[in-house]
């Protein structure tokens, strides 16, 4: 019998405790999760200010601490969807479902033939991406949003300072 694994997608920026209760969710029905690390070209922006590798670090620091088998893979974004998911095979190892609440992503796997499952948003009033950035931003607390481990990378890199950086309008 081969191993039953699932393919999880998003941009995680940063991977936060909406994201990683998905994952142990999704570790209780398959033996191993591919996380997919989206638009992996795309840092230093308002909407995306992380690395691939420092979203790697954040996931395989924060799964450590789970248990979950996962591999954390970079994943780039290309210009024709209809190419995406073979885009996505050529660089993933084998997977039997994919779970997602992403539209354009379940579309482009249910035409692929490959099974999609949407999993319930956990707490999305606060854990959500673009929340806990407008709240870096401002000032406001954020690290009980994401795991311990997510928390100590971000300062390591100085992500606040440059988050804050990048969303600057010109200096006159
Ligand atoms: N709180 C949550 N509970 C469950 N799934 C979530 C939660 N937040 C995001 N997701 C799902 O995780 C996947 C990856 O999401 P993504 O990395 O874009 O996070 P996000 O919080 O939606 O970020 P952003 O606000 O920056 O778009 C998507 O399928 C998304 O629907
Ligand atoms: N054509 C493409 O490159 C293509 C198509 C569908 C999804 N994606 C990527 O998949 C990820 C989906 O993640 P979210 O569910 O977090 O939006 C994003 O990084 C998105 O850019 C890319």
């Amino acid at each position: 019998m081969h191993r039953k694994r699932a393919f999880y997608i998003g941009r995680f920026q940063p991977y936060h405790l909406g994201h990683n209760s998905i994952i142990n969710r999704i570790a209780d029905e398959v033996d191993e999760v591919v996380i997919g690390i989206g638009s992996a070209q795309k840092s230093h922006s308002p909407s995306d200010p992380f690395t691939a590798g420092e979203r790697v670090m954040m996931i395989r620091n924060a799964l450590e601490k789970e248990k979950v088998p996962n591999y954390a893979l970079p994943i780039e974004d290309i210009q024709q969807n209809s190419l995406w998911v073979s885009h996505v095979l050529s660089r993933t190892p084998l997977f039997d479902v994919v779970y997602s609440n992403n539209p354009l992503v379940i579309q482009l796997f249910e035409e692929a033939g490959i099974p999609v499952k949407q999993s319930p948003m956990y707490q999305r009033e606060q854990y959500s991406g673009t929340r806990i950035r407008k709240k870096m931003i401002e000032d406001n607390d954020w690290r009980h949003l994401v795991p311990d481990a997510v928390a100590d990378i971000i300062d390591e890199i100085d992500g606040i300072t440059r988050l804050k950086n990048v969303s600057r309008t010109d200096i006159d």
